[in-house]
């Protein structure tokens, strides 16, 4: 498991300044983390430079980070964010007579099976 944290502008091989996610494995992390597991997981496999500073995090935060620090990578490498498509509903915005006729039988046949069977038992009684 990965996460990011603090984007910064580093110089690459050429000289060409380019921004560098920093990336760190927090697998082992996660049971000593005094802000809990849930939090971190949170922010795994995205940029998570925003979650990291709101907290306030201490000198002694950013030096472990030292620790789990196993890479970086170019910001300009991430995918950019797809928007989320929903899939299609098959039943909705089609027509709802099946499934209101559905609805009318689901009611009205255990009534019928209950009138049959009073029926029923009333003219065998009288017979
Ligand atoms: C590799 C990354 C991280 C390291 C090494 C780390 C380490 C720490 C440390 C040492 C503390 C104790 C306070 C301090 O010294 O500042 C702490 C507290 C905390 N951390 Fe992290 N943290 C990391 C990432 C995160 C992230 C991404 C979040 C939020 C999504 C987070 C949320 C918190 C919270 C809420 C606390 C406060 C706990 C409290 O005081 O009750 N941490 N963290």
């Amino acid at each position: 498991m990965w996460i990011g944290c603090e984007a910064l502008p580093v110089l690459d091989s050429a000289q060409h300044i380019q921004d560098v996610f920093y990336v760190y494995d927090v697998t082992k992390f996660l049971d000593d983390h005094p802000g809990g597991d849930e939090v971190l997981l949170s922010a795994t496999g995205k940029d998570a430079t925003d979650d990291f500073e709101d907290v306030g995090h201490g000198t002694t935060a950013r030096a472990m980070m030292d620790e789990l620090y196993v890479g970086h990578i170019d910001s300009a490498s991430i995918p950019a964010k797809t928007k989320y498509t929903p899939p299609k509903q098959p039943y909705r915005n089609q027509d709802k007579t099946a499934a209101f006729i559905i609805e009318i039988l689901q009611f009205f046949v255990p009534l019928l099976i209950l009138g049959l069977a009073i029926g029923i038992r009333f003219y065998t009684k009288s017979a």
